[in-house]
């Protein structure tokens, strides 16, 4: 690229879409992990940014820690910004929030039921998935959701009447896996 497409606004945006992953996207969003010390986030976000399982010692995060992965929805280059942080703020209207419980691999040390996960994301009104970073199951889903669901969001003022909406709930049931194990929200 020359230095006079490098100073072409579209040339510069370019670039800086490409710069931090090696990868082009179209468009970016930011996803917030919370939850208590130890519940996995860290392992959830490092399953999904490079599909492996951070075993061994137990190092708490401190400060906060992000991974960026571009994913296809349906032809587009979407970029997710995962933000691990463990500031709780009120979400706004527009954020699209789901509820995981992880480490659904330890089957032998459950101590909350699917039941109970499914009943307190119904009274938040949020969809509920049970993941492993350790197995990988539902890892990679529950960021795709997140990522159709935002996308729905900032379509949906251009969207006809007609047009069916994206379901989040219906996406997330006919595309999981089960499992038999969960302790951790988050
Ligand atoms: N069996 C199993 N262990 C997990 C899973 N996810 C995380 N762990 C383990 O749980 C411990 C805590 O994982 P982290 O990802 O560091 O937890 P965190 O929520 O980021 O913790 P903070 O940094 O304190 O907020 C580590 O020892 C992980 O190896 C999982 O899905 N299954």
């Amino acid at each position: 690229m020359s230095d006079n497409e490098i100073k072409n606004g579209t040339s510069r945006n370019m670039l800086e879409r490409c710069a931090s992953v090696n990868e082009y996207f179209d468009i970016s969003f930011k996803v917030m992990l919370l939850g208590d010390s130890a519940v996995g986030k860290t392992c959830v976000l490092v399953r999904f940014k490079d599909g492996a399982f951070l075993g061994g010692n137990f190092i708490a995060t401190v400060g906060i820690d992000f991974r960026n992965k571009v994913v296809t929805v349906d032809n587009m280059k979407v970029k997710l910004q995962a933000w691990l942080t463990e500031i709780h703020e009120y979400a706004q209207k527009d954020v699209v929030i789901m509820l995981l419980g992880n480490k659904s691999d330890m089957a032998a040390e459950r101590v909350i039921k699917p039941e109970e996960g499914q009943k307190l994301a119904k009274e938040y009104g949020v969809p509920f998935m049970e993941t492993s970073a350790k197995t990988g199951i539902n890892v990679e889903l529950a960021f795709l959701a997140i990522a159709r669901q935002v996308l729905e969001l900032k379509h949906r003022a251009a969207q006809q009447p007609h047009e069916p909406k994206f379901q989040i709930h219906d996406y997330i049931e006919s595309q999981k896996q089960k499992s038999n194990c969960c302790g951790a929200f988050m």
